[in-house]
Formats: structure tokens, sequence, C-alpha cells
């Protein structure tokens, strides 16, 4: 694996010389792939008596499928499915993980079972120094205190607190489209990912904080969009190379590599979000900070403040890699634009403006886009791991416990038994559900219109904020521009980024271009 690979390569020699840490290194090496040896020999000769889950046959000695998993994982793992079936076994080093692409199996998995799998697989950094120890809703493991957080995330997330924020969402909107036209007309095209960055941060900052930011150079923007890069990065559980490679930790107990991640955290991190979350005390206006005081949850001062930076983290890059899917994807689809525009200027022909959230349901066709745009490109290839905390027992297959469960949302998203033709772009296959994501993902397994969002218990709190978003940004959009290509062709919407926890489409640049019909 890529990141896998650039971890090992960029793990530096602070306080030893190479030389004289490789005799230790190959000893340990070599315990460890004979001990690996030992456990795929042994755990052949047993009787299975329950189903067999099938292995991919791409498997190394000791790594296992880590460096099998390709440039695009998500979509290696989806053509594994293919060949093998709904529930597959994937040896990471020494790490199980089962991915499943069939949304019954999840069901069962992650919601009837939910007790036994609603843990998260075990980070060094997410949960050592990001969470410090436990603290927060992301990394942190379902316990009591997990309980306060999340539901103190729910109660600042859902729908009822979200209508606070809708003027700034509709407002940060207006300005997004704002800088792609004024962007587009100054240099003929734009890349836009950087102001879709800009957009989602302004509105989880000023949701959470009370505040936003005028440019990406603001150096606020820029400190916590690094800190956003570096956390993710370091979260992502192919990064905790340790945990596949136990020789890894070799590594990490004689160079000492966990002091830089501990460092960022109590150097760089933790001072800027106390500082954020002691001024959003002052700042006028709601924001999440006031809330979880108002609404009375009790977290500790150190709570606060992973609980905010698991949302800025959670919500940036999330929304903003899902609408430049959008744009992406609709820039090649000029038939789709021009049916939007027509359901969006009967709209604010009668109106004289845009549609807000609540009246989406005078919208099929543009609600159906989105949803479309998002099976069709799912943003992240495996969601967020769960892991197993009990041996499981389901339909015939016993998966044990300290297993990784994984839903393969690539595959889950292109089976044809839901999505009928799940390689062509049809809108038009979600207009008899127009349910909000929010009670889509929330309802039952039928009525699910896709999986995006998770599963369970782990399911992501923020649906409701997440859809309000992807909704403004979209009807400011294409109510006031057509989106065109560059001299340079259209999007790639083949190739991708593969980022931590999110893949996003390789970067392109777009004309939005002023409608001559624009009604606004
Ligand atoms: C299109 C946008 C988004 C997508 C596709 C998305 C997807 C997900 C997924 C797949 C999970 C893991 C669920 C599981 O473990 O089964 C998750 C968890 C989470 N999401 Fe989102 N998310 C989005 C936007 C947001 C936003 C805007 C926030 C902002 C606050 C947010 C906050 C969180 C948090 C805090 C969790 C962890 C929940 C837990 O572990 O209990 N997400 N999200």
């Amino acid at each position: 694996m890529d990141q896998a690979t650039k971890l090992i390569k960029s793990i530096s020699l602070p306080k030893f010389d190479r030389k004289e840490a490789l005799p230790v290194v190959s000893i340990a090496a070599a315990a460890s792939i004979f001990y690996a040896s030992y456990r795929v020999l042994s755990s052949g000769q047993k009787k299975h008596k329950f189903k067999e889950i099938p292995v991919p046959g791409s498997a190394y000695p000791y790594v296992g499928h880590l460096m099998s998993l390709g440039d695009i994982p998500g979509r290696t793992v989806a053509k594994w499915h293919n060949e093998l079936g709904p529930i597959i076994k994937l040896r990471m080093g020494v790490q199980n993980w089962f991915m499943i692409s069939d949304p019954t199996l999840a069901h069962k998995v992650f919601v009837s079972k939910g007790a036994e799998t609603s843990s998260r697989p075990h980070n060094v950094f997410a949960h050592d120094h990001h969470s410090i120890g436990g603290m927060g809703i992301s990394f942190s493991q379902p316990n009591g205190r997990w309980k306060v957080s999340r539901a103190a995330a729910i109660s600042v997330l859902g729908p009822k607190s979200v209508e606070k924020y809708m003027p700034l969402i509709r407002e940060e909107s207006k300005e997004l489209v704002n800088r792609f036209i004024e962007c587009s007309e100054n240099e003929g095209s734009v890349n836009p990912f950087v102001d879709l960055e800009l957009n989602s941060m302004n509105i989880m900052f000023k949701t959470t904080f009370g505040r936003r930011f005028d440019s990406i150079q603001h150096p606020e923007f820029l400190k916590l969009t690094e800190i956003v890069d570096v956390t993710m990065k370091h979260c992502a559980l192919e990064n905790d190379l340790a945990n596949f490679l136990p020789i890894v930790s070799v590594f990490d107990y004689f160079f000492d590599s966990q002091s830089e991640q501990k460092d960022f955290i109590e150097n760089e991190r933790n001072p800027f979000f106390r500082r954020l979350v002691k001024e959003a005390e002052q700042v006028e206006g709601p924001n999440v900070v006031k809330s979880l005081v108002e609404d009375g949850f009790d977290l500790t001062d150190d709570e606060t403040m992973v609980l905010t930076s698991d949302l800025i983290i959670a919500g940036t890059d999330t929304v903003s890699v899902t609408l430049s899917w959008n744009i992406a994807i609709l820039c090649g689809h000029p038939d789709v634009q021009h049916k939007i525009f027509a359901e969006l200027d009967k709209f604010i022909e009668s109106n004289g403006r845009v549609p807000h959230f609540n009246e989406r349901s005078q919208l099929p066709y543009c609600i159906s886009v989105m949803k479309e745009c998002m099976r069709y490109r799912p943003i992240t290839p495996f969601g967020l791991p769960h892991a197993t905390h009990e041996d499981l027992y389901i339909d015939d297959y016993m998966i044990p416990k300290g297993s990784i469960m994984i839903s393969s949302m690539n595959s889950i998203h292109k089976r044809a038994d839901i999505y009928p033709d799940p390689e062509t772009f049809i809108p038009e296959r979600f207009m008899n559900n127009l349910k909000t994501m929010q009670s889509a993902a929330n309802g039952r397994l039928e009525d699910r219109d896709h999986y995006n969002f998770g599963w369970g218990r782990r399911m992501c709190p923020a649906i409701y904020l997440a859809e309000t978003e992807i909704f403004s940004a979209f009807v400011q959009i294409y109510s006031r521009c057509i989106i065109e290509p560059t001299s340079d062709g259209f999007p790639d919407i083949d190739g991708a980024r593969v980022g931590s926890l999110t893949v996003a489409p390789v970067h392109y640049k777009v004309k939005f271009t002023k409608r001559s019909d624009a009604l606004i």
C-alpha cells in the first residue's frame, strides 16, 4: 500500500545509527516472520465448523494483503467482492479485516449486533494522543463517556440545532459561488477544491466556535487545515503500521517515532483548540461550545476540546470532497444540469429566491442527483472501521473477537440488485425515495437510499448538517451557473486521489459560467 510504504520510508532515525540498529531489527523481523508463519501453518490445520469466509489469493507472507490493495484500495476490494462474494477476509499483517458488501449482512453485523461491533480498532495516535486516552467521539470506545460525547454531538448537530445555523450556511454557499464565478471570469477556470474546503471549514468553524475566515490565506485557516490534514493522516488505520506489523513497534521503541505525534497534539493541537474553546464562550451568537454548556452536558474542558476537534476534522473534508465529486460528475452531464436548471427555475419563478432545505420536496430531481452522485462516487472507501469486542456469530459465520469490520462502500453502492445498471449515472433511480438522508439512514433497512454515513451506534451524527450544506451549495451553484469543461477537457472521474480517510477526484479545473437565463 502506497501510504504504508511511504510511512516505512519516512521513519526517521533521530537517536540511533541505522547500522547499529540493524542487527536488532533483523532478529526481531526474523522472529516475527517465524511466528507469523507458524500461526498461518497451525491455523491451516484446524477444522472449521462455521462457513468459511473467502480470502483473496494475493496475500504475501507476514504482510498479508497490505501490499496488494493497489492505488485505489476501495476498487481493489470491490473487485475481490465480485469474485468472492459479499463477505471477504483480508489478512492485514497480523490483523484480520472482514469486508462486507451486502447491506442486509452489514445491517445484521453493525445494527442487530451493534453491542458487539461498535468499538473502534485501536490506533495509537487516534486513541492515545488525539483522543487523550479515549475522549471525544470518533475514536473513543463505546463506554459511558463516549455516550455523553455522542449524545452531545447529536444534540448540537441534530435538525433542531442546525436550523439556528441555516442562514449562515446559505450565506457561505452564496459566497462560495461568488468566488467560483469571479475566479472563472478572471482566470478562465477554477480548481474548486480549496474554495470548497474554505466553505465547509467556515460552516464547521462558525457552527462550532462562532467565527469564520475571509480568505484561505487567514493564518488560523491555514493552521486548522494543517491540523486536520495531520490528524487525518495519523488517524488512518493503515498509518499505524505497528498494529499490522509488530516488527514496526521495534522501530517505534528504538527510534521514539511516537514522540513526534505526541508533540504535535500537546504543543500544536491542544493549545490552539483550548484557545478556540475559550474564545467561543465569549463571542456573540449561537455556537456548539455554548450549546454544550447551555444544554447541560457534563464534559470536562479536555473532553470539550477533543469533541470540538473531532467535529472540525470529521466535518470539513467529508463535505468538500462530496461537493467536488458532484461538480466533477455533473460537468460531464450537461443534460442533467439542464434538468436541474428547469426544476430550480420553476421554484425561483414562483418564490423569487432559491429554495431552502425545508422546501426540498419541491425539488425531487435535484435531491435525486445529489444522492446519485454520492452513490456513484462514495467519498470514503471503507467508512470508519469498527472492531468486534466479542466473538461474533452471524448467519453461519464466526468472526473472532478483535477483528476489524468494514463496510465496503464501493461495492455496496455498485450492487446491481439494489442499483440496476450500477456503473451508469442515473439520478432518476432515487425519485421514489425523497426522504432526507438523515431519516433514510436512521430508518428501516429497506428504506435506506445509500450507506455513505455508516451504520448503527457509530453512524455519522451530522448527517442532517452535511445534507443541508450539500443542498445549499447545490442550489446556489445550479441556479446561477453552468459548469463547463476547460480546453484541457473534462474532469477525470475514473481516477481518484486517495487520502487518509476519504477519496477525492484527481485535481481538475472547470468553468463556472454565469447562466445567461439565470433568474437570480
Ligand atoms: C457527506 C458528508 C459526510 C459523510 C459521507 C460522513 C460519513 C461518516 C461515516 C461513514 C462515519 C463512520 C460511521 C460508522 O462508524 O459506521 C462518520 C462518523 C462521524 N462523522 Fe460523518 N460524514 C459526513 C459529514 C460529517 C460532518 C459534516 C460532521 C460534522 C460534525 C461529521 C461528524 C462525524 C463524527 C463526529 C463521526 C464519528 C461518530 C462516532 O464514532 O460515534 N460527519 N461519518
